[in-house]
């Protein structure tokens, strides 16, 4: 099939992964398979240790498959492909926010008044545009993770991996984060996989929740949030939509969370 005609963005067949140990292999993922659309923004969710971040690290290149396979379509291969965004915060240390956030940029070797362009946008986009210059143990928390998310939209990459970016701040600063990258992907058009603990997270977020089981780590379920964006979180919680999906999805993971 040609790249054109292809209405998968990531499709997964059959992925496996066995980590090799002295004492005994573990199996962390076995037969995965799914298909995500250009576009499309999905979330997985599962109990801990069913394989999310391993799926999600041999999605990102870090890590190799053991079994199956993965096709991910590149469209415009002067731009990169996928960037990730962690759980902690992985900005650097010695970088203003400007140069976190422009970094990307510049190793892509953009043509400087463009980087500018490029890095003041989203540092307006992710409200610090006073804090440009500060330094990253000068932000809080939810700060960083903005520049996170900053940084990873700045490349423009055609894919977005995040892994429980949000599971370290508190509850108010999720929900502006959550609104925030929302606000972003509505006007950016990539797809994003993301990881989450959080079904609320998972429903507010996605058009399609991929719920997984563990032992072994596979895929269970999927279901379609056929619930009509722009959202918001206190609209979406109090549809009906939300509290049917979120009763499925906790009747699935219940048994094994308990
Ligand atoms: N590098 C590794 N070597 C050996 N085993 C590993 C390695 N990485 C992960 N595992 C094992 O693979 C399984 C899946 O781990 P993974 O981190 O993908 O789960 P997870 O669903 O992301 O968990 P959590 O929600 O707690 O972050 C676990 O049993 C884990 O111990």
């Amino acid at each position: 099939m040609s790249m054109d005609q292809a209405d998968y963005k990531i499709k997964i067949d059959s992925l496996g992964k066995e980590f090799e140990s002295p004492r005994k292999n573990v199996i962390a993922i076995e037969n995965v398979s799914l298909e995500i659309k250009q576009g499309e923004f999905v979330c997985i969710v599962g109990p801990s240790g069913c394989g999310k971040t391993t799926l999600l690290r041999i999605l990102g290149g870090f890590e190799e498959k053991s079994t199956g396979t993965v096709s991910i379509i590149h469209k415009d291969s002067e731009k990169p492909l996928k960037s990730t965004v962690f759980q902690e915060d992985s900005i650097f240390p010695w970088m203003t926010v400007r140069k976190n956030i422009a970094y990307g940029l510049k190793i892509r070797k953009l043509p400087r008044k463009e980087i500018k362009k490029i890095t003041d946008h989203y540092i307006e986009k992710i409200g610090l545009a006073k804090f440009a210059e500060s330094y990253p143990h000068q932000l809080s928390g939810g700060m960083k993770q903005r520049v996170s998310i900053a940084r990873a939209f700045a490349i423009d990459p055609e894919i977005l991996l995040m892994d429980e970016p949000f599971s370290n701040l508190d509850e108010q600063n999720r929900f502006k984060l959550q609104k925030e990258l929302l606000r972003i992907w509505e006007e950016t058009n990539k797809t994003v996989v993301f990881i989450t603990h959080s079904i609320d997270e998972a429903i507010f977020l996605s058009d399609r929740v991929f719920v997984m089981s563990s032992h072994p780590g596979t895929i269970s379920a999927s279901f379609l949030v056929d619930i009509p964006r722009p959202r918001t979180i206190e609209k979406v919680r109090q549809s009906e939509r939300f509290q049917q999906l979120f009763g499925e999805i906790w009747g699935l993971l219940k048994s094994e969370v308990m």
